[in-house]
């Protein structure tokens, strides 16, 4: 059904103002808040985006098993059902792909037992600058630093080269290890299906963009319960920079993606990888695949852990259009190309909701 949300936030809010507070978490763990500090206040910056739907849409499927299926048939249909989500949605689940639930469920809890470490414990992980391997916090470090989420994470640079993780809770680092291998195997399939639906060599992505050495991050984001859930911001619009993200969560809905200009709130099937189409696929397939805007919406019950992993090419590729889908009567490059660690960069110092997409995007040319 069709619900709309305020586009005004007219509720009062706390005027308690967390001193020294270092996560959601704890903000929320020693006040029994009733309102949210204003400092949580989220404004849109396009009002209509509350413009929230739940209706029967029905996402995108793709069954990986046939996606990896010996019969060409299998395959072929697969690869079509693959390339049919990626330009209606940017987003599917992936079913029937391998992965045990246990894995599904162990990070989910192991991420779980990182945000509940003592605040003391978790300093050590803080990281300094936005680029550190091993980083926690709270709401978001864009280079301005004053907008306020109502999100914990942990995020983890876990290749190229060098897997990192905290050594805390005892565990983690293994689960997070083979969790982050079994993503990784299952996004290379799906980037080599990719190549095919554009029309590729099978191998075409995986050796212009390097994906030997390509560059993963893994972010958990807890979202503790809000007194106000139309008030504050989980993650608000954003989308991500990589090729592909792929994201499970607890049980608790909050994942919101956009389609057709409005939110579409997604419960996915049980044990389903949920997976978005990000920047540099965007960039590469010239703009037959868009970039998923998506956000993070909260709710006053329960807590909500999702966890997030970024695919990307290799930091050193620079990405831009695949020359073979590029020819300039018909199919003129539609992005500038430039180098993804200098993408990720850039993107990290932008403020909320800017992307940097928007610079190498070029006029006139993407529609
Ligand atoms: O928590 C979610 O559902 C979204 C997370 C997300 O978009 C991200 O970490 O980039
Ligand atoms: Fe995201």
């Amino acid at each position: 059904m069709a619900t709309t949300a305020p586009t005004q936030f007219a509720m009062p809010t706390s005027n308690v103002q967390p001193s020294n507070v270092t996560s959601v978490k704890t903000l929320t763990e020693t006040a029994d808040l009733k309102t949210i500090p204003s400092i949580y206040a989220y404004t849109p910056t396009n009002p209509n985006e509350a413009d929230v739907f739940e209706d029967e849409v029905s996402i995108p499927i793709i069954d990986f098993s046939l996606l990896t299926s010996a019969i060409p048939e299998q395959r072929s249909k697969a690869i079509q059902d693959l390339d049919k989500a990626c330009q209606d949605w940017g987003f599917f689940m992936v079913v029937n792909h391998g992965v045990p639930e246990s894995l599904l469920k162990g990070i989910i809890s192991a991420s779980n037992e990182f945000f509940n470490l003592t605040e003391e414990e978790k300093k050590e992980f803080a990281g300094k600058n936005i680029l550190d391997p091993i980083r926690c916090g709270t709401s978001l470090s864009t280079s301005n630093g004053k907008i306020f989420l109502w999100r914990d994470f942990v995020k983890l640079v876990v290749q190229p080269d060098q897997f990192h993780a905290p050594h805390k809770p005892i565990g983690f680092s293994e689960v997070a290890l083979e969790y982050c291998n079994s993503g990784r195997r299952i996004v290379r399939e799906l980037l080599k299906a990719i190549s095919e639906s554009l029309g590729l060599d099978n191998d075409y992505v995986e050796k212009t963009l390097n994906l030997d050495s390509s560059a993963q991050v893994f972010s958990a984001n807890l979202y503790p319960p809000c007194p106000q859930p139309e008030l504050a911001m989980g993650l608000p619009p954003h989308s991500d920079h990589g090729l592909f993200t792929l994201l499970i969560q607890n049980d608790v809905p909050g994942l919101q993606v956009q389609h057709n200009g409005k939110w579409v709130t997604i419960n996915p099937l049980p044990n389903s990888f949920l997976v978005n189409t990000a920047d540099q696929l965007e960039i590469f397939s010239n703009g037959k695949y868009k970039t998923l805007m998506h956000r993070a919406i909260l709710n006053n019950k329960v807590a909500r852990i999702s966890i997030a992993m970024a695919n990307g090419p290799s930091f050193e590729a620079t990405v831009g259009p695949a020359s073979k889908l590029v020819d300039s009567e018909n199919h003129p490059a539609a992005y500038r190309p430039m180098n993804y660690k200098e993408y990720v960069e850039q993107q990290q110092l932008q403020s909320l909701g800017k992307t940097i997409l928007d610079h190498v995007r070029i006029e006139g040319q993407s529609k």
